[in-house]
């Protein structure tokens, strides 16, 4: 997935570009790091299957769940995310096949559901794992 990774840094600069523009999540990411989308495309590429940099180069697990812990992200919010960042992956023309895109949203439904959890008021999330790989199974469609 290393040669996925300039598609993926298209796909988070053009989604937080439009982040500002967005009354829900301009305030969650005011004042961003400015390198924050790079690292997010790289969270993304280790976890699709890619090279290991975000847990070699980027503190891993421990420093993602670290970046949410008492945000307080709603589920307004989260769903704005995913929405967002599904439109930016139509917009930077990520591959459109159904099992990869069943796939990529099925992992940001995932993961930013457990981003609501973990990022409550008190949670006390376990940091000690690795970055989750998400697999797809579903055969290319083969209908005429
Ligand atoms: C699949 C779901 C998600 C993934 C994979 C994800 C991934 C990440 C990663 C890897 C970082 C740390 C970046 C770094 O190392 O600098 C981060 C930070 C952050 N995330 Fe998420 N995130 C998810 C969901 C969400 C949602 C739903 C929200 C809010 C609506 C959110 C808000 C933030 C904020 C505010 C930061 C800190 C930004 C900064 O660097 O200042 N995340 N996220």
């Amino acid at each position: 997935m290393g040669r996925r990774r300039p598609a993926l840094r298209r796909l988070t600069e053009v989604f937080y570009r439009h982040v500002p523009e967005d009354p829900l999540l301009e305030p969650v990411f005011r004042g961003m790091d400015a390198r924050h989308a790079e690292h997010v495309a790289v969270w993304l590429g280790e976890v699709l299957g890619g090279p290991a940099d975000y847990t070699v180069h980027h503190g891993g697990h421990p420093h993602m769940i670290g970046r949410h812990l008492g945000r307080g992200i709603t589920e307004e919010q989260r769903r704005r995310w995913v929405s967002l960042l599904l439109d930016a992956a139509d917009e930077t023309g990520l591959p459109a096949d159904p099992e990869f895109r069943a796939a990529f949203a099925g992992y940001l439904e995932w993961g930013s559901r457990l981003a609501v959890l973990f990022s409550a008021p008190g949670a006390e999330p376990a940091t000690d794992e690795p970055v989750p790989h998400w697999d797809w199974t579903m055969p290319p469609w083969q209908g005429s």
